[in-house]
């Protein structure tokens, strides 16, 4: 599996106008890869999660390309990706759990929607509870309703349900955040095994915790207000950051980093609105390294092997 994303433009229509929430995103993915996908609430995580699997209707494609195994994703075409959804691409949205149908048995509803994939039930019987033990989940719990579980089981039933295609790429958007700190391990941990089984073959874990996903990815991408920041190897992000963006991302959290003893400081200021966004690099506002050739945006440089960084001082260095 390999992923690439080249200059991708999604804007949201609004009657205020367009709101750019990708703007020219750029990274890959290579085979086996776990990134982690972090950066302030509204930077355009989710939206990028979405954009590779579901445009909802006022989500429009502005421009750029998805290929995943080299063929390109019709990201803009909802007919056309039907038949990639749950096979090829798959993705675990954001509070999946309380989702679930409250009516319905977990089992009746796995059928549902396996029979809406054109997938029947019963090839998949055995396969369903191999990985439900797997995650720790008793076979009984498909005769049980959703509110007879707790969140971590449910998040545990979601996540099987999401990759029972075994798709090649899995998109999970903040599926620990409702969690308490020890299931949010154990989850992080299922998704990995996943990987290792080869369930899925590639992943994007969305998340605010770093600390998490410095834990579990191969690589972590930092998004400020619709631009990829940085990517690169998760302990090169976490020990040499080379964006300022990231620097302040890592000094502004207890867990990552070298934090002993030290003083952890927020991020002064806020991201610009994404309605009329500023031209130039979008953090130069808020940056303490900022200079005149900020205005204008600096290219995604690789600085390393595999640590892109977008930053005139990062290429200065
Ligand atoms: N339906 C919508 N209509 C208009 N603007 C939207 C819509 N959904 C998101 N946006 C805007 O798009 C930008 C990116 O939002 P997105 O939800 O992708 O960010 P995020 O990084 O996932 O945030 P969070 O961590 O809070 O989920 C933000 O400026 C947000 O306000």
């Amino acid at each position: 599996m390999s992923l690439q994303v080249n200059d991708l433009k999604v804007h949201y229509r609004t009657l205020r106008g367009n709101v750019h929430a990708l703007d020219g995103v750029t990274f890959s993915l290579e085979d086996g890869e776990i990134m982690g996908l972090a950066g302030e609430s509204g930077c355009g995580k989710s939206t990028l999660g979405k954009s590779l699997i579901r445009l909802d209707s006022r989500m429009h494609h502005a421009g750029g390309s998805v290929r995943l195994d080299g063929r390109e994703m019709p990201i803009a075409d909802d007919k056309a990706m039907v038949p990639l959804r749950f096979h090829e691409v798959s993705l675990i949205p954001q509070y999946a759990m309380s989702a679930l149908n409250p009516t319905r048995r977990i089992g009746r509803m796995i059928d549902e929607l396996l029979r809406a994939r054109g997938v029947r039930p019963a090839d998949k019987a055995d396969e369903l509870r191999r990985r439900l033990e797997l995650v720790g989940l008793e076979p009984d719990v498909l005769r049980r309703f959703p509110i007879e579980l707790s969140g971590g089981m449910k998040q545990r039933v979601v996540m099987v349900l999401s990759t029972l295609l075994d798709p090649s790429l899995l998109i999970a958007d903040e599926v620990t955040s409702a969690l308490d700190v020890s299931t949010q391990r154990s989850v992080a941990e299922s998704l990995v095994e996943f990987r290792d089984r080869g369930y899925v073959r590639s992943m994007v874990f969305v998340t605010h915790d770093v600390s998490l996903v410095y834990q579990i990815a191969d690589t972590i991408m930092v998004m400020y207000a619709g631009h990829v920041a940085e990517k690169g190897p998760a302990a090169s992000i976490v020990s040499e950051p080379r964006h300022p963006y990231t620097r302040m991302l890592l000094s502004a959290l207890p867990e990552v980093g070298s934090t002993s003893g030290e003083r952890l400081q927020g991020i002064p200021g806020t991201p610009p609105g994404l309605l009329d966004p500023p031209t130039g690099c979008r953090f130069r506002a808020r940056c303490p390294m900022a200079f005149d050739k900020c205005v204008e945006r600096p290219p995604l440089v690789e600085t390393a092997p595999g640590h892109w960084s977008a930053c005139w001082k990062t290429g200065e260095e």
